[in-house]
């Protein structure tokens, strides 16, 4: 019945009232309804074969004899089969359906003999145990005033019931405040106790997450994370997002769906997407770290905006981008950048980012091969340095994309060709336009057409930027200085739009957060933190299917 190394198991078992072939791999689980003439091959009756990698299944039960009892469907199975349920076991496992979403299919089997049944699930769980990625001991951090505030609903209903059938044990923590993650994670938790940490909410509870994470990991490692110039240490715990907030860009362009049920599987077989993260200074000191989206004039006026709105719930974005589009403001400042050298792909290009990218393989082994040469780059402060590039103007929006920004208002994102991992940003720059021209670029964000194909909009891959406001170009620590000063200027003429006068000043939009310093240096970390993902998957073609294990 047994060939060591490929083939473990192979028994005709029963589905239902149809016999099948069923058999077990190294990796797959097979089964195979039989035709009613036997075994053979028959060309006019093809049998449907089904096939699970054992990496998707979630986990196998035995069947009881009580399940059911109440509505007397294992009774019914019994007299129709004539069978014992004590024969019978059930595997879980992870099914594809439409964009993108996954969810927890099962199939029973029935065995003849109730030895049979043991050596099965004995085998299935064997296979399982040793799948050493599949996290086990997990901490969750739920936002309760996320998104529509459905957090710890969606967790307690969707995902809690999907991590006990998988055997992952849990400490569920319910934040009484913002920060309250952040802060035990920096200072209180036993992090040495878990395989992960999950966040219930959107992109500002994930922030928070890696806020803590990433501070104890330099704490620990005895990093200084003022200093702009120093290495960062990459943690060593996954992060997994169950999407509750209001945009969720971070799970979207990570999976592919905003839906928790998707990203709870996920995180039970134990996927592993590594991600770039900017760290954001002022001279030398630490603001914030970033993963999605740092953008400075429209997105960082719309996020002001809308956190006076936050009752609305997510439609306050919309309200706030319809009012910022309206009042059209520009900005004047100065960007320095340091393109991206010797790296795959560029933010034109029509390769998209997905499960197993390549470019983000590629650069990530550049990048940990070579790190000195990237580190002589990065350590120039010289302005003049031929590898900085200096761009001064007027701006309606200053972007930096570090993956693509793909949410369910823009599905191809902010910078679609933007890499997950590849340790660069794409810095976007809109020039002052016409509100018309600015509608276009807008618009293009939801259709085919190519948002960067037009002349007040330019696009540069690049691994560390710098911007400097206009009225504090000649000394840049003015900017902390005039802080509250700009704030409460922008703030009169914000209120006051009749007044005529444009502010000065905007601010930086850190992954929804608004930050303190309008000048600002931006470096990419490549590869910094983990999450329970694999990148958005391509659709399979059949060419793709996994092969049957030749028997
Ligand atoms: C005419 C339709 C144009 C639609 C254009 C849609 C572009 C949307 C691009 C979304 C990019 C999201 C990037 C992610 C940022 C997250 O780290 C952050 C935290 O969750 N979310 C936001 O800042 C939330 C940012 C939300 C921004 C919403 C902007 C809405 C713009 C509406 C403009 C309307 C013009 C109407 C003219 C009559
Ligand atoms: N218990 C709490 N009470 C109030 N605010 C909290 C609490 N826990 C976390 N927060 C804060 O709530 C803010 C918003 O959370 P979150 O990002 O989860 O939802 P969202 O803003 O609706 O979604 P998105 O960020 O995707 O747009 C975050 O800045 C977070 O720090
Ligand atoms: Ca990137």
């Amino acid at each position: 019945m047994e060939r060591p190394g490929r083939l473990l198991l192979l028994s005709e078992l029963r589905v239902g009232n149809a016999a099948c072939d069923v058999s077990l791999c190294r990796s797959l689980l097979t089964w195979k309804r039989r035709s009613s003439s036997g075994p053979v091959y028959h060309p006019f009756r093809p049998s449907v074969s089904h096939s699970v990698s054992v990496s998707e299944i979630i986990s196998v039960r035995e069947e009881e004899e009580s399940r059911g009892r109440d509505d007397g469907s294992w009774k019914k199975i019994k007299e129709r089969e004539g069978k014992d349920c004590r024969l019978a076991f059930t595997v879980l496992y992870v099914e594809r359906r439409q964009q993108h979403r996954w969810r927890c299919a099962e199939v029973t089997f029935t065995c003849p003999e109730g030895a049979l049944r043991q050596h099965w699930v004995g085998s299935i769980r064997e296979q399982l145990a040793a799948i050493a990625s599949r996290p086990k001991h997990l901490l969750v951090y739920i936002n309760p005033c996320s998104g529509k505030r459905k957090g710890k609903r969606i967790y307690e209903e969707k995902v809690a019931p999907l991590f006990a059938q998988a055997g992952v044990a849990t400490q569920v923590i319910v934040t009484e405040r913002a920060n309250y993650a952040r802060d035990h994670l920096r200072t209180e938790a036993e992090l040495k106790k878990f395989d992960g940490v999950v966040c219930v909410g959107g992109d500002g509870m994930f922030s928070e997450i890696i806020h803590g994470l990433i501070w104890r990991t330099q704490m620990d490692g005895g990093v200084d994370p003022d200093s702009p110039d120093e290495a960062l240490l990459p943690g060593s715990l996954r992060i997994g997002i169950i999407p509750a907030g209001s945009t969720d860009c971070i799970c979207f362009a990570t999976v592919g769906a905003n839906d928790p049920v998707t990203s709870a599987l996920h995180v039970i077989v134990g996927d592993s997407q590594p991600m770039d993260v900017c760290s954001v200074h002022h001279n030398s000191t630490f603001l914030r770290y970033s993963v999605s989206l740092l953008g400075y004039g429209f997105y960082g006026d719309v996020l002001t905006d809308s956190e006076r709105k936050r009752w609305l719930g997510p439609a306050r974005y919309d309200l706030s981008g319809v009012k910022m589009f309206l009042t059209h403001h520009y900005y004047e400042g100065t960007v320095s950048y340091l393109p991206a050298r010797g790296i795959k792909g560029t933010p034109r290009d029509a390769a998209r980012c997905r499960s197993g990218c390549v470019v983000c393989q590629h650069n990530g082994e550049q990048l940990s091969e070579k790190p000195e040469r990237y580190e002589v780059d990065e350590a120039s402060d010289s302005e003049n340095d031929s590898e900085w590039r200096t761009i001064r103007g007027k701006f309606l929006a200053i972007n930096a994309a570090s993956m693509s920004c793909a949410c369910p208002r823009s599905p191809k994102g902010l910078s679609p060709a933007a890499h997950l991992a590849d340790g660069t940003t794409d810095l976007i720059l809109v020039r002052k336009c016409s509100r018309f021209d600015f509608l276009r670029h807008l618009l293009r964000h939801t259709s085919k057409d190519d948002q960067f194909d037009l002349t007040f909009v330019e696009v540069h891959r690049v691994r560390r930027f710098r911007f400097t406001p206009r009225y504090c170009q000649s000394n840049s620590d003015l900017d902390m200085r005039e802080n509250g000063k700009h704030q409460l200027f922008s703030q009169i003429c914000r209120d006051h739009p009749a007044c005529g006068c444009a502010p000065a000043y905007s601010s930086w939009n850190c992954d929804g957060e608004i930050l303190t310093h309008t000048a600002i240096d931006v470096r990419v970390h490549c590869q910094l933190i983990k999450l329970f993902a694999r990148g958005i998957e391509e659709p399979m073609v059949f060419e793709d299917l996994p092969n049957p294990c030749a028997i």
